[in-house]
């Protein structure tokens, strides 16, 4: 076996780190940057007070990006952090090599073929070759309050708000199809997050790690979440509009980490 191959084979560093953390209850705080949205001219400052608040990683994506910097975004994080940026994608287009992962999303509260296996088809064999790490992901849309640009992108209805047990089935499914994460996702913008009773459902029926994003826009919403069972909290819209909420979220972030330590 060839050393490149040995290399792609063992490249897990981000599913371990997920699944170490999952396994100590300790939460991860994830920032979701939008290519098209990122003001080049600022980014630098914004990286320095993500470091400081000690973010766990980037997730970098969006349903539709139109101005094609996602390589330009990936290169100037890695230039100044070393926190991890993990591809959230719209589509098989939005695959950039040089980030440490990538979320492979199947959305599996939708019906819609192209979003469960269509894109993944094509991304494939550019995929392989890159040798990035791959975190194969049950991604699951949760109504949220008004229609979400992934939900019109994807074509696909949510799973509604109040019915804990389809979500819970649902992930059940995915895990049983082998996906090792669970993303619970009220969408970008979302009026209301994804409910602790859902969350928690989740968490008593499957043993993957579960992200849950859209609509935390308080420290209080991701205690909520934490507290339900989310191990990975997602903020991206929030902090776009609120430049205190990022240090918000990574000081209750951490508070729930450390009280972890005093119960052990
Ligand atoms: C196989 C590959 C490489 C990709 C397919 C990936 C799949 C199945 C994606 C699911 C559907 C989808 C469109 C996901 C995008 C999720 C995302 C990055 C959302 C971020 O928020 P936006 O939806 O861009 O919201 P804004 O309108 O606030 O920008
Ligand atoms: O932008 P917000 O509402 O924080 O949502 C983050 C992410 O979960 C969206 O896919
Ligand atoms: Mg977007």
């Amino acid at each position: 076996m060839t050393l490149n191959r040995m290399k792609k084979i063992s490249n897990h560093r981000i599913a371990d780190l997920l699944t170490a953390r999952k396994e100590e209850k300790r939460k991860s705080f994830a920032v979701l940057l939008d290519p098209d949205k990122v003001d080049f001219d600022t980014f630098q400052s914004f990286l320095a007070q993500a470091v400081e608040n000690e973010v766990d990683f980037f997730f970098v994506g969006g349903s539709l990006i139109t101005n094609y910097a996602i390589d330009k975004l990936i290169s100037a994080i890695q230039k100044y952090t070393s926190i991890p940026t993990i591809l959230f994608p719209g589509n098989s287009l939005h695959v950039e090599h040089t980030a440490d992962a990538i979320l492979l999303l199947s959305l599996i509260s939708g019906r819609n073929p192209d979003f469960l296996i269509g894109q993944h088809v094509i991304a494939a064999p550019m995929l392989k070759k890159s040798g990035i790490e791959i975190l194969p992901t049950g991604y699951m849309l949760i109504e949220s309050g008004k229609l979400t640009t992934v939900s019109y992108i994807s074509n696909t209805t949510p799973i509604p708000h109040d019915k804990a047990s389809i979500a819970a089935c649902t992930a059940m499914a995915g895990e049983m199809l082998g996906l090792r994460n669970i993303f619970l996702d009220a969408g970008s913008g979302a009026q209301v997050p994804v409910s602790p009773e859902m969350i928690a459902a989740v968490r008593a029926a499957v043993d993957t790690p579960i992200i849950v994003g859209g609509g935390i826009d308080s420290s209080e919403k991701a205690l909520l979440a934490m507290q339900a069972g989310a191990d990975v909290i997602v903020v991206g819209n929030g902090i776009e509009q609120n430049q205190n909420l990022l240090p918000e979220v990574a000081a209750s972030v951490k508070m729930f980490n450390l009280q972890l330590e005093k119960v052990y």
